[in-house]
């Protein structure tokens, strides 16, 4: 049987250290960190991501700064909100949670916050950073799985790691990270020929396809840590007949299970890990931006 690598455990371990830094910080500065998070319309699955980071952040002692703006809200707006909260010193990070109504240029706001409050690690400056392995922050999602990985494996380094996916969010930013930790990384998507034969040479796979239950046992070399990404609401007929919503992930738990030494549920696997490093990069926004005020 596979180890199960619990997000909820190891999250709840990160907050503890976040809630300890927090104190910390507002013994030495007077100030609570401050993460301002900005949601604009009501995609539900938003809604309670949004509402478990504001839980997650007060809860850790951080200060949190909610702003919804309803889903016409203008692109001149959405750059006024973000201007004025880069100039805010009470607050150290800037989350806008994606995705944005499909009138709104992500790209464009993306890059109007400024990278030192860029919690998310969405800015260019900060993917440049990660890319040459000078110190940034660090996308969450990619951040959280790294320290699963690392507390499941320890010392990563010569591994070969396969990441299915290149997005800009995960994919990419992942295979960064695990080459930064002196793995091979081979970065497998939807051009390349024969993915799965590419995947079976793992010793560590992520999936992030967004395809729900897509990597079968097939996909697995045996003994391989897999990670899995994805978060895929998908409809099946329950027992009683009628359709029934669950939330499976891009690997098939079931089939893949029995072959991997490690593996994240979905849910409870990487889900809690990206909330918890968004509250960890509030602290390392706070500190960094009060050692620059000099105060
Ligand atoms: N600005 C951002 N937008 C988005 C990000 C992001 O990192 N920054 N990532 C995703 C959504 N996301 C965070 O925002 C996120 C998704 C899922 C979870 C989570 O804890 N999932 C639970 C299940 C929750 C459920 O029942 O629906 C789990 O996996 O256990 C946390 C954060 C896109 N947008």
């Amino acid at each position: 049987m596979a180890i199960r690598i619990d997000g909820k455990v190891i999250s709840a371990q990160v907050l503890d250290g976040v809630a300890s830094d927090a104190a910390a910080f507002l013994d030495s500065y007077g100030i609570k960190p401050g993460l301002a998070v900005v949601l604009v319309g009501e995609d539900p699955a938003s809604q309670v991501y949004v509402r478990n980071k504001i839980a997650r952040a007060t809860e850790s002692g951080l200060n949190s700064i909610e702003h919804r703006l309803p889903m016409d809200t203008t692109q001149d707006t959405l750059n006024q909100l973000v201007a004025d909260l880069n100039a805010d010193p009470a607050v150290h990070g800037i989350l806008v949670q994606l995705p944005l109504p499909a009138h709104l240029d992500e790209e464009q706001i993306i890059a109007a916050i400024s990278p030192e409050k860029d919690v998310d690690g969405f800015h260019p400056v900060n993917v440049g950073a990660l890319s040459v392995g000078k110190e940034s922050l660090v996308p969450c999602t990619p951040q959280g799985c790294m320290i699963m990985l690392e507390q499941v494996l320890g010392d990563l380094s010569g591994k070969h790691a396969v990441v299915v996916g290149r997005s800009n969010i995960v994919g990419k930013p992942m295979a960064a990270l695990l080459l930064q930790a002196n793995c091979s990384v081979t970065i497998v998507h939807s051009r390349t020929p024969n993915p799965q034969a590419l995947a079976q040479q793992g010793d560590i796979l992520v999936a992030a396809v967004g395809r729900p239950e897509m990597i079968g046992a097939d996909w697995i070399k045996p003994g391989a840590t897999v990670i899995d990404v994805g978060i895929n609401v998908i409809e099946r007929v329950g027992p009683s007949g009628g359709t029934q919503r669950k939330l499976v992930g891009d690997v098939d738990y079931a089939a893949v299970e029995p072959v991997a030494y490690a593996i994240t549920p979905v849910p409870g696997g990487v889900g809690p890990m990206t909330i918890a490093c968004l509250m960890k990069n509030t602290l390392v926004a706070a500190r960094r931006l009060q050692q620059m005020s000099g105060v």
